[in-house]
């Protein structure tokens, strides 16, 4: 059931706001894989609670794993894993792509299935690798959710070549579960360029931060070798792709805004927003006092590679349409696959408010236009909410719609945008 619409507050003057973020989705998500099968309790402090995880606790939970909220941290009980199960994935590709190799493990049927749009999101390559690793998977040859994977209590692992073009998640998935398998796990890439870098190194330092001993020396090559992993006690870094937006309303409003506890050191992609703010023309500070960033005058269109930093796409494209010259965002063509086609999505929405928008085969070109409200369609894409509400900021009127669908991996969104823009959060009105 999709969610009531929302009129996205515009700015009433240039923004001055300290922003504090939620954890990090990608982060907690391979947290709690890993703590799963640890030799002991790990604890997650400040993990995420969005939509995302908490499908990732309850498909970990069917499985037998224990994990307990006290109110500030998760504390995570290993199970051995046993079916009968049934895992919803919703629209979450970190659960459809890193519980099948973790759910191989256990013993019995594990079903897997999601939202509409996830049977349309690639899985392919990885229910085939993991075949090829001694995995007994029923897909109905279809290469895509539901499938079920039943396992007999352990995984032969060895070696394996897919092609992770469409998604730097099929390797993430058979690293975070290779330590367990009898021979390990050794991943090759064959095929164009992985997108997500910096996701794959979140996965193999997650993996040393477990004692994992993986060896990622050679390009398009990775290595776990089998071993048992420590627990974890770890604090989840505020989400760096969710504060995007903010960071975004302070070059649309000509103010400042801060997020605390931004990290010296991460493997975030979304550290990368850094980089494309100061190219924009903003002011942009890494203290300890967390990231600063403000914009006195305007800011200009860019031309920017994201394939490392795909998730960012939305509100570069949203600032894009409001920059002061054109923008050509490139390397993203992988992205169709995600939430939903995202170059489509954002070709349509940002046309409809007048940008001049031109798909290319691995990216946008946006010319900005002067816009005019009309209904943001979301399509179930969270960081569609997130762009619509940067372009709501300086076209007023502009209605969200199904602004509900940002908890897959930031529930409290409209209340944080709201807080920032200085207004009580029952001034976003409901349309
Ligand atoms: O491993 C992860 O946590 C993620 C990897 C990336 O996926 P793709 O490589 O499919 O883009 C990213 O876009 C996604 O939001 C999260
Ligand atoms: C692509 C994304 O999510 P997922 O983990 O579902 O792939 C995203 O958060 O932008």
């Amino acid at each position: 059931m999709p969610s009531p619409d929302w009129t996205s507050p515009a700015a009433e003057g240039p923004v001055d706001a300290t922003v504090e973020l939620p954890g990090s989705k990608s982060l907690t998500n391979r947290f709690l894989i890993l703590a799963a099968r640890a030799g002991g309790v790990s604890r997650l402090r400040a993990p995420l609670r969005s939509r995302d995880s908490l499908l990732m606790v309850e498909a970990l939970k069917g499985l037998g794993t224990g994990i307990e909220d006290d109110g500030d941290d998760w504390l995570v009980t290993p199970g051995q894993g046993f079916g009968p199960a049934r895992i919803d994935c919703g629209l979450a590709g970190t659960v459809m792509r890193f519980m099948p190799p973790l759910a191989a493990l256990a013993s019995g049927e594990v079903h897997f299935d999601g939202d509409p749009h996830a049977r349309t999101r690639p899985m392919g390559p990885a229910l085939e690798a993991l075949r090829s690793l001694g995995v007994v998977i029923d897909d109905g040859g279809r290469g895509s959710l539901p499938f079920s994977v039943t396992g007999s209590g352990s995984v032969r692992g060895g070696s394996v070549t897919l092609d992770a073009s469409a998604s730097s998640q099929f390797i993430s998935a058979l690293l975070l579960s290779g330590a367990h398998y009898d021979d390990g796990v050794t991943v090759h890439h064959e095929g164009p360029p992985v997108p997500s870098q910096p996701h794959l190194d979140m996965t193999v330092e997650a993996l040393r931060d477990a004692g994992a001993d993986v060896d990622d020396s050679e390009p398009d090559t990775w290595r776990v070798e089998p071993g048992p992993l420590n627990p974890l006690d770890v604090q989840i870094e505020p989400d760096l792709s969710n504060a995007a937006p903010f960071l975004a309303a302070a070059l649309v409003t000509r103010g400042r805004v801060r997020v605390p506890g931004w990290p010296q050191h991460t493997t975030q992609a979304g550290d990368a927003i850094r980089g494309v703010l100061d190219e924009m023309g903003a002011d942009v500070i890494l203290g300890r006092d967390g990231l600063t960033v403000s914009a006195v005058d305007g800011f200009t269109g860019i031309d920017v590679d994201l394939h490392d930093a795909s998730e960012l796409t939305p509100v570069v494209a949203a600032l894009a349409a409001l920059a002061d010259g054109p923008t050509l965002i490139r390397g993203v063509a992988h992205i169709r696959g995600h939430e939903t086609d995202r170059l489509a999505a954002l070709a349509h929405e940002l046309g409809a408010l007048g940008s001049d928008v031109t798909e290319t085969e691995d990216g946008l070109h946006i010319v900005p236009r002067r816009l005019s409200p009309t209904t943001f369609h979301t399509y179930a894409d969270h960081r569609m909410v997130m762009a619509a509400a940067v372009l709501g900021l300086a076209v007023p009127g502009l209605v969200i719609e199904d602004v509900g669908t940002v908890a897959k991996t930031l529930p409290t969104f409209t209340e944080l945008w709201t807080a920032m823009l200085g207004q009580r959060p029952s001034e976003g009105r409901t349309a």
